[in-house]
């Protein structure tokens, strides 16, 4: 909760704005029994008509100065709380965008989208009654007993006697509250992952008839939360009605222990009616504790998780400056451990700039790992990683990804126009840089042939590229940058043989230092350098014609893809 509390400062005005209207509230209601007893001592029992009329039209004013108090601190307390939530909900996503891998594994992305924005509500939702009734409930309690005490010692007594068990009781609902409503929250994650899933899969569904078996799963998951929702407020629910029958016991003593004392003279009847009013009042603030302690122990349970978002250490670069890359890469005796199982062993070759790298291997080889580490959205477990021979840990990991291109296996391009895809690359990107990053990726004259040509709109309420397209218009983003490394991950496998080799012809004029992971031969035949991947390891490694004489792997891929062309 402190790092959550550091928030509020920026509003500390509204904050003490608000804090200040509640007292005012605070005061008229402490100042109400009193005049009561008034009303009732020196107008009803004294029969003075116009004292009636003079308490009368004080507690009016109070009343009336408590109302426009109230009003107005709702004002201030929603400025403290939204801008609270704006301010966390955007640490949150900055933070997030500076997660690596490694904190993907640890948080899942729906329990992220819950943090971000379920969880910020539960803090608004507690900065918010904080700052309306949280202060006043103790802080009546306290002063209302003080007023008790200079009415009657005794009744007081009676009354501070009965306020340690409800504090109990109330510590006891806290403590459970935080726990439950955790798991409320780690449900709703639950239920988060699967309607993600289910609305990014809806096509795979539907094809494959599973509808009635993700409606059961979605179904299980709505119903867990469900019950743990109703477990955590039937515990808050119950506990309103216990404080309540506690709360009339006790006045039923204080008025029977009053009703002696009154009839044995010392107390006036306007003093008792005082009396059992600050009592009614103070337990009916420890049951309005009990709503309180609900939103309580939700932000608490939600400030955790934020939290927990917050601290995460990220080794983020801080200025993105730094030297500009030559593209020299080398590997020395590289390892990756991921989930206790060993990716990448020992890998060891070296790259020079400009020149063209080709990756080959079997499906779950590790391809896709061993560019990952390149723009360290991997970190490797073991070995060093030499970027123009600097180790890549004494780099800026934000001034080598903004020289470095990846384009991943699965293609990924944002709503907006085919323009604002491209452009995306580089934010400052001219017409002609666009133009001439997409003539290289091969995919200007589909986007001019396009009703609305680079204008036109993608994605849910566009057109839907295929996926060839797709991993053109991705390479034309990756090309628009000029990175100094290009990493192309089976990015060519959609394209027909014609256009692969044009995109191809072009990407050798580059002067970048292209990795290529390719399943054909053919895509990476070219290469200065091929590496053959295999379980992990750098089987082999050379030239094309030196691996075709080399290594009976390479020769026998070759041979059938060969087969496979003229057959
Ligand atoms: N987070 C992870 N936890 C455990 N294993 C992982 C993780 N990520 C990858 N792996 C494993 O590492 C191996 C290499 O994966 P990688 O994606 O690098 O292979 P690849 O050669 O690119 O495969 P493909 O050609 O099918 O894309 C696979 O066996 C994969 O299951």
């Amino acid at each position: 909760m402190r790092a959550i509390f550091s928030y509020t400062f920026p509003y500390k005005k509204s904050a003490s704005i608000a804090l200040f209207l509640m007292f005012i509230e605070l005061l008229v209601e402490l100042a109400q029994p009193i005049l009561m007893a008034k009303i009732i001592d020196d107008g009803i029992i004294a029969q003075d008509f116009n004292a009636v009329l003079l308490w009368g039209g004080v507690l009016l004013g109070l009343s009336l100065l408590a109302f426009t108090a109230g009003v107005t601190n709702s004002f201030f307390a929603a400025d403290l709380s939204q801008g609270v939530g704006y301010d966390l909900r955007k640490d949150l996503f900055s933070k997030v965008q500076k997660f690596s891998d490694r904190h993907f594994q640890n948080i899942s992305t729906p329990s992220l989208v819950t943090r971000i924005t379920n969880d910020v509500i539960q803090i608004q939702n507690l900065l918010f009654m904080f700052v309306r009734i949280g202060l006043r409930a103790p802080l009546f309690i306290i002063f209302a007993l003080v007023m008790a005490f200079t009415i009657d010692v005794e009744l007081a007594l009676l009354l501070l006697g009965s306020v340690p068990v409800f504090l109990l009781f109330l510590f006891f609902l806290l403590t459970k509250g935080i726990k439950w409503f955790k798991k409320v929250q780690h449900k709703l994650d639950g239920l988060n992952t699967i309607i993600r899933e289910n609305i990014a899969g809806i096509r795979l569904i539907k094809g494959f008839n599973r509808k009635e078996h993700e409606e059961e799963r979605f179904q299980q998951a709505n119903e867990s939360l469900v019950l743990q929702n109703k477990k955590a407020l039937w515990l808050m629910e119950v506990a309103m009605p216990v404080v309540m029958f506690g709360m009339n016991i006790i006045i039923l003593v204080l008025l029977l222990v009053g009703a002696q004392i009154l009839s044995s003279a010392g107390v006036e009847a306007g003093e008792l009616v005082a009396i059992i009013n600050y009592a009614t009042r103070i337990l009916f603030t420890f049951s309005v504790f009990t709503f309180l302690i609900m939103v309580i122990s939700r932000g608490q349970a939600s400030a955790e998780r934020i939290a927990d978002v917050l601290h995460q250490t990220t080794d983020e670069g801080a200025s993105g400056k730094g030297k500009e890359l030559g593209g020299a890469v080398r590997f020395q005796n590289v390892s990756l451990e991921r989930a206790g199982y060993n990716v990448l062993k020992n890998l060891n070759f070296r790259a020079v700039p400009g020149s063209t790298i080709g990756i080959i291997g079997e499906t779950g080889a590790g391809k896709t790992s061993l560019l990952h580490l390149i723009p360290r959205l991997y970190e490797k477990n073991a070995g060093q990683l030499f970027l123009d021979e600097v180790e890549i840990e004494n780099l800026d990991v934000k001034n080598i990804r903004r020289q470095i291109s990846l384009v991943p296996q699965e293609v990924h391009l944002f709503s907006g126009t085919v323009r604002e895809n491209i452009a995306w690359g580089k934010k400052d990107a001219t017409r002609k840089e666009i133009e001439v990053a997409a003539k290289q990726a091969q995919i200007h004259d589909f986007i001019r042939d396009l009703p609305d040509g680079y204008d036109t709109q993608i994605g849910q309420k566009g057109i839907v590229f295929s996926g060839g397209q797709k991993q053109r218009l991705s390479i034309a983003r990756a090309l628009v940058r000029k990175p100094r490394i290009l990493i192309l991950d089976d990015s060519t496998s959609a394209l027909d043989a014609h256009t692969e080799k044009r995109l191809l012809r072009t990407l050798e004029e580059q002067p970048s230092t292209v990795f290529l992971v390719a399943q054909k031969v053919s895509s990476i035949q070219k290469a200065d350098l091929i590496l053959i991947l295999h379980q992990g390891e750098i089987i082999a490694q050379g030239t094309h014609d030196e691996l075709l004489q080399q290594n009976e792997y390479y020769a026998e891929i070759h041979q059938s893809q060969q087969e496979g062309v003229t057959s």
